[in-house]
């Protein structure tokens, strides 16, 4: 099946075109590759696929699902990690994921494993205020994959982890289908879309590093 299918999809802001005229196909299991610079629309997509902002433009279906209309459906399907981390500054770790996990119908026992696994086990009962950016990130990638969704979108989903924090979270988000914003030039997906002032620059799935590093250029 395919996971992801995007036809003309647009968006604006107002009078500024944040997005225009990306078509695409994921299917499922693959990973969607995302690179562009500072403003080149990554969220704006990110978003939309995740059913938090309306296409204005074209026909978008996740998961089966006709966006906006059955945005709904998507919505609890899909694991966003974004630039907010989406979590509860006063409270702790443990209780962020408690809160997602009643909201998904998680069993508690999967908010030990995953604290375990992102190496939080011993900071879980401390505010996440008290936190360091790598941590936060850390929790909120936990936060992101605790329901098991069938989709990833995950925006630099590595951002402010040392090499061994990055170590622990990378299985947590690797394997199923996944859309992944980067700036890491040599990360590859199964297809690599590459984005310039909201439009589509490539969209293969053979490039090069210099293909992306000429989006930066
Ligand atoms: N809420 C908003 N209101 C107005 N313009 C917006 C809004 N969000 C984004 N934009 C504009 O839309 C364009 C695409 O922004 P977007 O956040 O999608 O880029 P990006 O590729 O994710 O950038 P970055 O790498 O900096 O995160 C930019 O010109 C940005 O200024």
């Amino acid at each position: 099946m395919r996971a992801i299918e995007l036809a003309d999809v647009g968006r604006a802001y107002g009078e500024r075109v944040a997005l225009s005229g990306v078509t695409l196909a994921v299917e499922e299991g693959e990973t969607l590759a995302v690179f562009g610079a500072n403003g080149a629309g990554k969220t704006t997509l990110l978003r939309i696929l995740a059913s938090l902002l309306r296409p204005h433009r074209g026909e978008a279906r996740v998961l089966g699902h006709v966006l906006p209309k059955e945005g709904w459906a998507v919505r609890g399907k899909v694991g966003f990690l974004g630039h907010d981390p989406l979590l509860y500054r006063d409270l702790t770790a443990r209780e962020n994921l408690e809160f997602h996990a009643r909201l998904h119908k998680v069993p508690f026992a999967r908010i030990d494993e995953l604290l375990e696994a992102v190496g939080l086990a011993r900071r879980a009962d401390d505010p996440v205020h008290t936190f360091s950016r790598g941590m936060i990130q850390r929790t909120a990638v936990a936060r992101a994959v605790l329901h098991a969704p069938e989709l990833l979108l995950l925006d630099e989903p590595l951002a402010g982890l040392d090499p061994g924090a990055a170590a622990l979270v990378e299985p947590l988000i690797s394997g199923g289908t996944r859309v992944v914003i980067s700036h890491d030039p040599t990360f590859r997906g199964d297809l690599t879309l590459g984005l310039r002032d909201g439009r589509v620059a490539f969209c293969e799935r053979d490039v090069t590093t210099d293909d992306v590093r000429a989006l930066y250029a």
